[in-house]
């Protein structure tokens, strides 16, 4: 056998490679910026999805050609295209602003270098290619006074978090500054527990961090009941008070980039409730922008309602009238007038379009108080996504799958879709066998084609691992839940599974029925549509809206499990809900004209792509 090259010598074509695909990078975010320029002069919109959904089906193909995932191509052109995106706004804004164009911006944010506040504005200055001196306060308070002192350009406020929701003292700043929200930025809040190099888990007896933090990882640190906690001003501050400590048994809460600052190491992460942990951040000036046309942007106004009943509602029917969409909708109390509130509205467009300056007219006329917080371009940018046909078999950008695809659909969890035309694929695998090797399993589901994995048989398992092997290939965790004491272990899936022997189980559907989470239900292989409907009916009644059916069959006198076509679609007209066929008991691909989708019990290793471009047809 020949003998490989040695290490270092392949190490340097990698990194030599890296290189060339930073050059190619930096030359491709040159030529965006050129395309911004030539859309400024058309007056054309930044965003063109159908550029992209083009661009990105040409690409899966060709990296499928020289032997490259097709999840893999499209994670990494999405990240490209954000960038490409907002880098191009970051540009039209400063063309259009260019009074308060500066090379160097001073930007106050919460705690210090490190903190979460520091990242979002350092992000945000970098898009811009603005030198940021940086100006670390100890309360939003001071951030504003900050600002409207002429101390700093800009303040950086978290407004409301994925997990812990909004922010209510920065909404409550808000009423009485005369500032101006002139951007957003949104940051993926990665939790971790931080300390100083050497330190074992073991040892850790106190947690230092910024009550934000200690709310996003409630459940962590329920589970960690000992660990006791002291309240810091900021995370920055944690971080600082554990670098200077000589403790041995302490622990910050923070994100793993802010603890390289303070020379702390990660002793564990992903510590908040929600799998994916964002802020968004609004940034405030003393001047208010002017937002161009081409980008997607947000004004945020407040209002107080005349004190008649439907007020409220008289007002937001003012945004309908005019086709606006309203993206949040905040209430707080105004202060020294009980019970009575201010309400915030983000809304989905331009102040200086026609609809919206009639719609303000119009508010004026029906509240007691209302003033915009500022115009700003929307920074989310939702990644432009393929069919699943495009992703398993050949690229096809006809027209009715765009439309098909764009349609709203009656259940839509990350790529598995239901109703409308879609057919949801998931496979299934006993706990035991998903938990041999989730990172594989996960890495050869999506390359399949499937959306999602249904893991049965459950029990006490602890299935973070596989959740987060299919998290990070996003694909959907469906997890069967057999009893309701257990339901706290499967508190990250996706979805829930309700298998056919526990379709009687009363105590376990009206528990299932208080979760937020689609729930799928399979029917009991002797039981009558009546008895299904009453289980769709308890898991209904607790408040679940979103279940899906699953069908299996009914069994034979010799124990065998037949499928009755005509009966599925008997019972999709009957309780018009979606229908899954769990095709293990080898079921034909006619029944895909009676379903939204299948499930399919796999064995680990092998092909299934062939079987399932076979239901597609
Ligand atoms: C660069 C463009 O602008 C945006 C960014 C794209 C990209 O980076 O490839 C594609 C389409 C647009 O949403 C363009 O329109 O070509």
């Amino acid at each position: 056998m020949d003998k490989p090259p040695a290490l270092t010598e392949i190490r340097k074509a990698i990194s030599a490679i890296d290189k060339d695909m930073l050059a190619l990078l930096a030359q491709r975010k040159h030529l965006a910026l050129d395309v911004a320029r030539s859309k400024e002069v058309d007056i054309r919109p930044i965003r063109d999805t159908q550029r992209e959904k083009e661009l990105l089906a040409r690409l899966v193909k060709q990296g499928r050609e020289q032997g490259l995932d097709a999840h893999f191509v499209l994670t990494l052109y999405q990240t490209i295209i954000e960038d490409s995106v907002l880098s191009q706004q970051a540009f039209l804004q400063g063309r259009a602003n260019p009074d308060v164009t500066k090379q160097q911006y001073c930007v106050a944010y919460l705690g210090a270098r490190g903190s979460y506040s520091h990242l979002a504005a350092t992000r945000y200055c970098q898009r811009r290619s603005f030198e940021m001196l940086d100006l670390g306060c100890q309360s939003f308070d001071e951030i504003i006074n900050a600002v409207e002192s002429g101390h700093a350009d800009y303040g950086f406020l978290p407004i409301e978090n994925t997990s812990s929701g909004s922010i209510n003292e920065v909404y409550d700043l808000l009423q009485h500054t005369s500032l101006a929200i002139v951007g957003e930025t949104t940051i993926e809040v990665g939790h971790c527990l931080l300390a100083k190099p050497g330190t074992k888990l073991e040892q850790v007896t106190t947690l230092f961090a910024h009550p934000q933090p200690i709310s996003q990882c409630s459940r962590y640190l329920s589970q960690h009941k000992d660990f006791k906690l002291e309240y810091c001003a900021s995370s920055a501050d944690a971080m600082d008070r554990i670098m200077h400590s000589d403790r041995t048994d302490i622990a910050a809460i923070g994100s793993a980039q802010g603890g390289e600052f303070y020379g702390l190491e990660v002793l564990q992460n992903n510590l908040a409730n929600q799998k994916v942990n964002q802020s968004r951040f609004i940034v405030v000036a003393r001047k208010a922008i002017a937002v161009p046309e081409q980008l997607p942007a947000k004004t945020t106004l407040i209002m107080a309602t005349g004190h008649k009943p439907g007020a409220l509602v008289d007002a937001l029917l003012v945004l309908k009238q005019h086709k606006l969409n309203m993206s949040k909708l905040e209430s707080r109390p105004i202060a020294g007038t009980p019970w009575e509130e201010m309400f915030y509205l983000d809304i989905e467009a331009n102040l200086r379009i026609p609809a919206m300056e009639s719609t303000l007219k119009e508010l004026a006329e029906l509240t007691r108080f209302i003033k915009v917080l500022g115009c700003y371009p929307c920074e989310t940018v939702e990644p432009t996504q393929l069919s699943q046909k495009q992703l398993m078999i050949e690229p096809d950008t006809s027209k009715t799958e765009q439309h098909l695809a764009e349609q709203a659909v009656d259940i839509k969890v990350r790529q598995f879709a239901l109703g409308q035309g879609h057919l949801g694929m998931l496979a299934s695998l006993d706990v035991d066998q998903a938990l041999m090797n989730p990172g594989n399993l996960a890495k050869s589901l999506k390359e399949q084609g499937f959306q999602g994995l249904v893991i049965t048989q459950t029990g006490q398992q602890a299935l973070e691992e596989v959740i987060t092997a299919l998290d990070s290939f996003d694909l959907c965790s469906v997890v069967e839940v057999t009893h309701p004491g257990l339901l706290t272990s499967v508190a990250h899936a996706d979805i829930l599974y309700i298998g056919s022997d526990n379709m009687y189980n009363t105590a376990l559907l009206e528990q299932v029925g208080t979760l937020p989470v689609p729930v799928i239900l399979e029917r009991h292989p002797d039981a009558e549509t009546e008895a299904l409907q009453q289980a769709v009916s308890a898991l209904q009644q607790s408040g679940n809206r979103q279940v899906i059916l699953a069908e299996s069959g009914f069994e034979t006198r010799s124990g065998k499990r037949v499928l009755d076509i005509g009966y599925c679609e008997d019972l999709q007209q009957e309780l018009k809900l979606p229908l899954l066929i769990n095709t293990s008991n080898q079921v034909t691909n006619a029944a895909s004209k009676a379903c939204d989708g299948l499930i399919l019990a796999i064995t680990p290793g092998e092909d299934y792509r062939s079987q399932l471009a076979a239901w597609y047809c």
